[in-house]
């Protein structure tokens, strides 16, 4: 069956107004597979043309229908979504691996993951989505409500492409807004397929856009549409600041998810073996294409050398193989672009006096983007490995002596996503997760994920937070309604005496 899918790969359209159509311009990308470099299929190049086209109907699908249902029957469709998601799994995971080289263990939980998002805001915006009230005395009822936005522009990477795109897609439909979403462009398979369950779930036309092309025109052309009221953007810092760049002469309203080089600190008092296993799975998960990926480990001295023994153990065993077979640990790199970024870094290790300790890629797999798991060691915090997100499977490994010293470099950092500290002393946990500059730290745990909490980084790692009431304050606008319940005095200017 999935072969039959993945044979049967159309080329895809954009999806503007309820129907998938050719770009303006005719003109078409090329998508290519991670595993062989060998094309999938054609992808429509949207530009400025497509995004107002696309912007035209979701304006007029807010003002319409969608503006005008009731919230049980928004939520209605919110939750068909959810459930065509579910019913599809196995095969949007496989065009997902596919796509993007993540082993099909690995997209078929994110398929899910995709699924619950919008179900859990569904749940969320009927049971939550809720103003306060400021009685003054018996002379006023002050009260606030949420009203969508608008026209939500959504831009998303490729290394967690589905679920990453939901996470934003769930809460902005939810709450009521229309949407056009810009997917990466290498990755455009299921955003695709997501068009296609919307349109069966039979949403009005123009409340789902998508547009796919590149960052630099169809992206850039979301970001400076005047009628487009809100960008939420994950990607890469750099890029992040740009599109804050070009968003302000039309005053946008902006939700940043960027980089990370997130630290993991392993005590010498920490559960060891589940450390080992945490922090193995932190780095080579995702292919170490992971926003939160632990990928600077910072190691007690005094278990440097077990510690390093040990993960070189799982290194050598991590399966690396075709992201379509069930027990693949590690695939391909999303393209060749990346995968030559990836490859780059560790050259500027050797350079740097780092020993790169890799594992292997089977001779097999030669012509995919394959980055075998690597440890940089011998690492020192100051140097670009320590410093620059690789996002790929390569962790740098640092020593350190004492809790002062590991929290000045853990947080010696432009990037300040997420982190992990492990330990068996409960207040050492509390304390140095607290000290750690980072939106999300984990104790005695990976990354696991709670979507009531705040999502997001500091410093260079985003503004902003998503998930849980945080996607309420950026997806709706408050207004506060003043209410006066008796004759308050009102200062009588210019009245005659
Ligand atoms: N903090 C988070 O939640 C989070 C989650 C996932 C990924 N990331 C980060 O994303 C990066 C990897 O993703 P990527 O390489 O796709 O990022 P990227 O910044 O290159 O691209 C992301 C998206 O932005 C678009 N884009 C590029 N230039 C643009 C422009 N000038 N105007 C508008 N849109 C533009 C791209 O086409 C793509 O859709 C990593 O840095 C990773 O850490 C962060
Ligand atoms: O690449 C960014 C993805 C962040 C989300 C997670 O790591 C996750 O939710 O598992």
């Amino acid at each position: 069956m999935v072969k039959d899918i993945l044979e049967n790969v159309q080329d895809v359209k954009l999806y503007i107004n309820g129907s998938f159509v050719e770009a303006t311009s005719g003109k078409a990308f090329e998508n290519l597979n991670p595993f062989t470099n060998e094309t999938i299929n054609q992808v429509a190049e949207g530009d400025t043309a497509d995004i107002d086209e696309a912007v035209r109907a979701a304006k007029a699908a807010f003002k319409g229908e969608w503006g005008q249902m009731k919230v049980k029957e928004r939520l209605a469709y919110i939750y068909k979504i959810a459930d065509l998601i579910d019913e599809h799994i196995h095969e949007i995971a496989p065009l997902e691996s596919y796509d993007t080289g993540l082993p099909i263990s690995q997209t078929k939980k994110m398929v899910a993951r995709a699924a619950q998002n919008f179900r859990f805001y569904a749940e969320m915006v009927s049971a939550r989505l809720v103003g306060d009230a400021y009685p003054v005395d018996d002379e006023f009822l002050n009260y606030t409500i949420h009203k969508p936005v608008g026209v939500a522009g959504l831009i998303t990477p490729w290394n967690a492409p589905f679920m990453l795109e939901t996470w934003k897609i769930a809460p902005a439909l939810a709450t009521g807004n229309t949407v056009i979403l810009k997917p990466a462009e290498w990755s455009p398979l299921t955003a695709n397929r997501l068009a296609e369950i919307i349109d069966q779930a039979g949403l009005p036309d123009g409340v789902f856009n998508v547009v796919h092309g590149f960052g630099e025109t169809a992206g850039a052309s979301l970001v400076a549409h005047p009628d487009v009221q809100l960008i939420s953007f994950t990607g890469e810092t750099t890029t992040g600041s740009e599109i804050m760049r070009n968003g302000a002469d039309t005053l946008k309203r902006f939700s940043m998810e960027l980089g990370g080089k997130s630290p993991i600190i392993v005590f010498d008092d920490a559960d060891f073996d589940r450390a080992l296993d945490a922090c193995t799975w932190g780095i080579f998960s995702f292919n170490g294409e992971r926003c939160t990926a632990n990928s600077r480990l910072f190691i007690h001295e005094a278990i440097y050398d077990k510690f390093v023994a040990a993960l070189k153990e799982r290194v050598d065993n991590i399966i690396v193989g075709d992201p379509l077979d069930e027990g693949t640990q590690i695939g391909p790199l999303a393209h060749k672009t990346h995968y030559n970024r990836v490859l780059s870094y560790l050259d500027i290790a050797k350079e740097e006096g780092c020993d790169v300790y890799s594992g292997t890629v089977p001779e097999s797999y030669k012509s995919g983007n394959y980055v075998a798991p690597t440890l940089l060691l011998g690492a020192d915090n100051k140097m670009r490995i320590a410093q620059e997100e690789i996002f790929g499977p390569v962790m740098t490994v640092i020593p350190f002596k004492d809790e002062e010293e590991v929290i000045e470099k853990a947080n010696d950092i432009r990037y300040g996503l997420a982190g992990y500290v492990w330990t068996k002393d409960i207040k050492r946990g509390h304390r140095v997760a607290q000290a750690v500059d980072a939106g999300m730290l984990w104790v005695n745990s990976q990354n696991v994920r709670d979507l009531r909490t705040p999502f997001g980084g500091s410093k260079h790692s985003g503004i902003g937070r998503e998930g849980g009431y945080y996607a309420f304050e950026f997806y709706t606008e408050q207004q506060v309604i003043h209410v006066a319940l008796g004759d308050h005095h009102i200062p009588q200017f210019g009245k005659k005496k």
